[in-house]
């Protein structure tokens, strides 16, 4: 107890305060277009500790903000202004692009990023709807540069450990796997990126992502249809148009072999009796055979988890397993690596020539955001519209 507890505060201490390694001369430099919020944790701490990846440039549309953040971060670039995204990609030193601009903006950008010739690291969910996806990894194909879709959890070893398990036969065949996150409401303020239509808003498309991908990996098949779709709560409009944006959603698909998956993403969690503040919930269930498979927090699992793994019957015993690192001989980590940091290895891997331990590739990125849009056409709830852009070709 005493030492888990000490291997905790190791942990969070550690994520936040990796070693700093000096880059090598031939590291990828990144270029970050927009000072969101989610790039110290998803790419610049990470960076910290990897010898090949440096974070060299940041473009924010003001220049105040795009040095405030460079500065920070130390972020040797910053570009800010209306032409700061493009700059930032006409830099001949940027290697490689992370796009964490809202949903609605991820084709624009990371079109023009491959245009420019750099590598994409593309932020979930890939785009505003499967055209859109489908068309990113064409062109990227077409250069012969990579993207991918910032799935991060699927680089952790403890998601690893739960497909192992699940493909071992120790509990038999999945039958149903139930997937869920929810936030409390106010976890985000109103005016969030997550509550606009035009930017890709919804929490199908926000935590929805993951859990249709959750779901589609460990089952290991395509989903043939979507069973029902229940809006759980839709966010109010100021103009009085008719609301389009699931603050809540659940829904349930049929894969091969009578295998359900129920996915619940929910960014409105009302508070208990009215009043008591609810913690936020990532629950991983599936439900087999001969047994169930339960996984607290998979999105972040570095910071804590747990797999139980419970066999039918009365003898049926509980077992719980951590898994901080990777069991692979070969497979580089460190218990306190978080989801993101293993992502960098594959992505760094993948544009060094190297295998990855893991990879996403455009096929499931593709079906994933299929499934988002055939869940909120079951919903009753338009698509996400398909950017105005058109990249001009030569
Ligand atoms: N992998 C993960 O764990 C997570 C992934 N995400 C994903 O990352 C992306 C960004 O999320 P998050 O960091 O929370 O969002 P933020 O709102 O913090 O960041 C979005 C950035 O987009 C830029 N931007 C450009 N145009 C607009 C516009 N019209 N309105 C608002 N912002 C604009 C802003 O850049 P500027 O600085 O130029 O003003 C802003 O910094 C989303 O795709 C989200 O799904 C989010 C959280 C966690
Ligand atoms: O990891 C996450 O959890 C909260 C979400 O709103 C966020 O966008 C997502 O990536």
């Amino acid at each position: 107890m005493a030492s888990s507890f000490i291997s905790l505060v190791q942990r969070v201490y550690r994520i936040s305060h990796p070693p700093d390694t000096p880059p090598k001369n031939d590291a990828i430099r990144f270029g970050v277009l927009g000072a969101a919020a989610i790039a110290p944790d998803a790419l610049i701490t990470p960076a910290r500790s990897h010898s090949e990846a440096v974070v060299y440039a940041v473009a924010a549309r003001s220049l105040e903000k795009a040095q405030k953040f460079a500065r920070k971060h130390g972020v040797e670039k910053a570009y800010g202004g209306p032409q700061a995204y493009q700059e930032l990609l006409d830099d001949p030193n940027v290697d490689a692009v992370y796009n964490p601009l809202p949903n609605g903006l991820h084709y624009e950008w990371t079109m023009k990023a491959l245009q420019a010739g750099k590598h994409v690291l593309l932020e979930k969910p890939s785009g505003n709807n499967v055209e859109e996806t489908r068309e990113m990894f064409e062109l990227a194909g077409a250069k012969g540069l990579v993207l991918l879709e910032a799935f991060h959890y699927r680089f952790h070893p403890a998601i690893h450990s739960v497909q192992a398990i699940l493909k071992s036969g120790e509990i038999g065949a999945i039958k149903h796997v139930e997937v869920s996150l929810r936030l409390p409401k106010g976890w985000f303020p109103e005016n969030d990126i997550r509550f606009d239509f035009a930017l890709g808003g919804g929490a199908m498309m926000d935590m929805g992502c993951y859990l249709i991908n959750c779901a589609r990996t460990l089952i290991g098949a395509e989903p043939l249809s979507v069973l029902s779709a229940t809006l759980l709560n839709l966010i109010p409009t100021t103009d009085g148009s008719a609301p389009t944006v699931d603050g809540g959603l659940s829904a349930t698909l049929s894969f091969p072999g009578d295998v359900t998956a129920t996915v619940t993403a929910n960014h409105r969690e009302p508070p208990v009796l009215g009043i008591i503040p609810r913690m936020p919930t990532v629950l991983l269930v599936v439900e087999c055979e001969g047994g169930e498979l339960r996984m607290m927090n998979f999105v972040a699992p570095t910071l804590y988890h747990y797999i139980d793994v419970k066999k039918k019957g009365k003898s049926g015993k509980t077992r719980t397993e951590k898994v901080y690192k990777p069991a692979e001989a070969g497979v580089k980590g460190e218990e306190w690596w978080t989801t993101y940091r293993y992502q960098l290895e594959a992505f760094v891997d993948k544009l060094k020539g190297r295998t990855p331990a893991t990879w996403i590739s455009a096929e499931d990125s593709i079906a994933n955001m299929t499934w988002i849009d055939n869940v909120y056409q079951a919903a009753g709830l338009p698509v996400r519209p398909r950017s105005t852009f058109e990249l001009s070709r030569p």
